[in-house]
């Protein structure tokens, strides 16, 4: 049986808050065999999930799921503590970069993720960031008017490059598109013509887009192939006065690199919704910048999205506690 301490142990060492706060966030399903599996849940959650999994709760002892967030990394040491008893891991994240998925499919771990539903969320945010704030006005640096103080790119007439074309990254291109973007370019690691003829967008290697682009749009996920894509010598290749916007993983960029790019000219402008860490140490270079703007990993905060996050990933813990095949499973 999953030891509650030996969790509480490795998740404290992962960041998870404080055991006791956690342990009154776990709950006990029943299913209908009559069994009483037991899941844990990382954190509090929307009230549309919780009630779902916490409708007869009445135990703390052990786990036989895991509901998780992003920030919660769900390694080897984690399932050991877990033990056999362990069926499914569920997260409330279209990303699941903190999940060991070759180790969860090697011990018949099952991970549910909750893709789709924050597509729009995200998409939305990532197009606000075109637009990079500026700290003049905190500062005290707001004057008179001045002609050609604080311009940057428009939207309109410009080229849009977007890294990672899934969900979010064609999102981003149907919104942005009334805005009168000229072209889109897209980089992923095949391509999508299917997706790509809506829009109009042209595949381009990943130079030839940072080359063009005006605006450079990262919406792809973290893997060992996008780690640090987004570094000094990718920086080098874009426009001078090109904003860059990441609403991903704070681990596909190399933040110093970009930190450098900003404070150089090399690039013109970044809008970052992560960073690497989380959250972001408030002596940040990154935050003395004027212009780079950061916002703490709010993409998909809407009420509307996170509750829908809640009742799915609750729906592919409970399905991963039936045996069920998870209605949004990763593929190992
Ligand atoms: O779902 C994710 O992966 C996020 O980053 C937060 O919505």
């Amino acid at each position: 049986m999953f030891s509650l301490r030996g969790v509480g142990r490795v998740l404290s060492r992962s960041c998870w808050k404080s055991l006791e706060v956690s342990r009154q966030r776990l709950a006990v399903v029943s299913m209908s065999s009559g069994a009483r599996p037991r899941v844990f849940i990382s954190r509090r959650i929307p009230e549309e999930g919780r009630a779902l999994l916490a409708a007869t709760c009445d135990s703390v002892a052990g786990v036989d799921g895991i509901l998780c967030l992003l920030t919660d990394t769900i390694n080897g040491e984690l399932l050991d503590a877990a033990g056999p008893n362990l069926k499914v891991v569920s997260t409330l994240s279209v990303g699941y970069d903190h999940i060991d998925v070759k180790e969860c499919a090697r011990r018949n771990v099952k991970v549910g993720y909750t893709p789709g539903i924050l597509t729009a969320a995200v998409a939305e945010l990532t197009s606000v960031l075109l637009s990079p704030g500026i700290r003049a006005v905190e500062n005290g640096e707001w004057g008179t008017w001045k002609p050609m103080w604080l311009c940057g790119p428009g939207l309109d007439g410009a080229t849009v490059g977007i890294v990672g074309f899934g969900r979010i990254g064609v999102t981003v291109g149907r919104y942005l598109k009334p805005f009168g973007v000229a072209s889109f370019l897209y980089h992923d690691s095949f391509q999508k013509p299917v997706e790509a003829s809506e829009l109009g967008a042209e595949y381009a290697s990943f130079d030839e887009l940072l080359a063009k682009s005006d605006f450079v749009v990262a919406c792809c996920a973290l893997t060992d192939e996008t780690r640090n894509l987004f570094n000094a010598s990718a920086f080098k290749k874009m426009k001078n006065n090109a904003v860059f916007v990441n609403t991903s993983r704070g681990g596909i960029v190399n933040q110093n690199d970009l930190i450098t790019a900003l404070q150089s000219g090399q690039i013109g402008a970044a809008g970052l919704d992560v960073t690497t860490p989380e959250p972001l140490p408030t002596d940040s270079p990154l935050l003395k910048l004027d212009n780079c703007i950061v916002l703490p990993h709010i993409a998909s905060a809407t009420h509307k999205t996170r509750a829908a996050m809640a009742v799915l990933a609750a729906n592919n813990l409970l399905a991963g506690l039936r045996g069920d095949r998870l209605p949004q499973e990763v593929e190992s």
